[in-house]
């Protein structure tokens, strides 16, 4: 497998002040199928948004396809990458699904004819077959994330990073995801709490913990390591 994603010695600070990413350094490669996992704060959504130069760190570099994540190839990176927010009203904002789901194919100069097949094929590869004219911000949670994956999906990124995609799915709807993105083929990136979803797409894991790399290696190794565990957040004592 070749490197599509490298990171390296990253480090970024919020306006604030606070520092989120301290150090991060990572590789990950063409048809990996990796999560971010860790406690709440960690540092795992703010990575993500690295990605595709959403933010762009305080110090280090991020490379997509050997090419730097900076302003001047935004464009290029954000046809590679294509980044699932963890709040869907962040990604959504017509007021009709169609128009959410055909914004990305009409920028990349898709026929009309194109745009409709596309919509209609992301939304159906998502279980919203029909949705086109819903509007958007009546849909419940659980549709509204997967209108915002098939927004994603509809302009066929090589790399699919997603921020809690199975948060809010009903347990037939997240098994449905699952099913859907071991389907693709495509790198897919995972920021997850959810230990059923890694277990079942990301032979890789990643453990952050207050903006560093606590662990990096095979999801079995880690999940067996119970205190790894428990010193990332991904397993807690019981108080009684
Ligand atoms: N806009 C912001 N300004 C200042 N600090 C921020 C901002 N956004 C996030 N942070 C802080 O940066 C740190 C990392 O946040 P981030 O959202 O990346 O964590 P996370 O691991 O995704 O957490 P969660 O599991 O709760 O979603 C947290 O301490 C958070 O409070």
């Amino acid at each position: 497998m070749n490197k599509l994603i490298s990171i390296n010695n990253l480090s970024y600070c919020y306006p604030d002040g606070h520092k989120a990413l301290d150090g991060i350094n990572l590789n990950i490669s063409r048809g990996e199928s990796v999560a971010i996992a860790g406690s709440n704060g960690a540092g795992k959504s703010t990575l993500l948004l690295h990605f595709n130069g959403i933010i762009h760190g305080t110090n280090g570099a991020v490379k997509v396809g050997g090419l730097p994540v900076t302003a001047a190839n935004l464009k290029t990176v954000r046809r590679q990458v294509g980044v699932v927010f963890q709040n869907p009203d962040d990604q959504l904002f017509c007021p009709e699904v169609f128009d959410d789901v055909a914004f990305g194919p009409i920028n990349m100069g898709l026929s009309e004819a194109e745009v409709r097949r596309t919509v209609a094929d992301a939304l159906k590869a998502v279980g919203l077959a029909g949705f086109e004219r819903r509007s958007s911000h009546h849909l419940s949670l659980g549709e509204k994330k997967r209108v915002s994956l098939a927004s994603v999906m509809a302009m066929s990124p090589e790399v699919l990073a997603l921020d809690e995609p199975s948060s809010n799915l009903d347990p037939s709807a997240k098994w449905g995801l699952i099913d859907l993105l071991h389907s693709l083929d495509i790198t897919r990136i995972v920021v997850t709490h959810d230990l059923e979803l890694i277990e079942a797409l990301c032979p890789r894991l990643i453990v952050m913990k207050q903006g560093k790399v606590l662990a990096d290696g095979a999801t079995t190794d880690i999940m067996a390591d119970r205190e790894l565990l428990l010193a990332g957040g991904l397993a807690a004592r019981r108080h009684q």
